[in-house]
């Protein structure tokens, strides 16, 4: 998989806001860096489809080779996690994730199964035994960790981060940058992660683009 920008520039009230130019190859995480309010969230928006007035771009997405620009948000496959995890409040935790699941994962699958498989995925962000627990009953950096599992479960073809470790203490954050970034590498997606942090850009070991 890989994430073509091609001359993207967003627009506010039609007035150019940021404006990127640049290929992911699979595996790589690209770093996107600049002042508070220079657009790096709307840019997000534009490329997964939720963009809204006042703003606009010009340009092209391309995701494999397909011109995303006219394809409708929810057929465009790209995993967005958002600065507030924006979880469904009245779901258990197991059952956040498992609704992230594509169809056909359901499908193939009891069950017993899912619940096995997601028990060994929040168990390897430390939230182990914590499936069956209500999501507001968790902190706010174990929602964090349940929103990067979510979005990954979707099987997404394309990953767009923003502040993903913001709310993360020092020992989470290394564990969580290990966790997400080897995925990422294992399943050969194109990553864009908008980001404050110098280390986090590090980590990723990708290409850092100032905005
Ligand atoms: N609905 C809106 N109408 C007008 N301006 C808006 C609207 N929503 C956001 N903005 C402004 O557009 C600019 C870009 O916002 P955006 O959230 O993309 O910035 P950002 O680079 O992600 O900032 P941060 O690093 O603080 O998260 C900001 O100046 C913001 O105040």
């Amino acid at each position: 998989m890989t994430l073509a920008l091609n001359n993207l520039t967003i627009y506010r009230h039609g007035e150019p806001l940021l404006s990127i130019d640049v290929t992911v190859p699979p595996g790589q995480v690209v770093a996107v860096m600049g002042p508070s309010g220079a657009g790096k969230s709307t840019l997000l928006d534009a490329i997964c489809g939720q963009l809204s007035d006042p703003f606009s771009y010009s340009g092209d997405i391309i995701l494999n080779d397909q011109r995303m620009n006219t394809v409708a948000a929810h057929r465009r496959n790209m995993g967005i996690l958002y600065q507030d995890a924006l979880l469904f409040e009245h779901m258990t935790v197991g059952e956040n994730i498992a609704f992230a699941l594509p169809r056909h994962v359901h499908a193939k699958t009891t069950a017993a199964e899912r619940h096995e498989q997601i028990a060994e995925q929040l168990s390897s962000v430390g939230l182990a035994d914590l499936q069956d627990r209500a999501v507001q009953t968790l902190s706010g950096g174990q929602q964090a960790r349940v929103a990067l599992l979510r979005t990954l479960a979707a099987q997404p073809a394309a990953v767009l981060l923003d502040e993903p470790f913001a709310r993360l203490d020092a020992a989470r954050k290394d564990q969580l940058r290990h966790w997400v970034f080897d995925t990422i590498v294992q399943r050969g997606l194109p990553a864009l992660m908008v980001t404050h942090d110098p280390n986090d850009a590090q980590a990723a070991g990708g290409p850092v683009i100032e905005v």
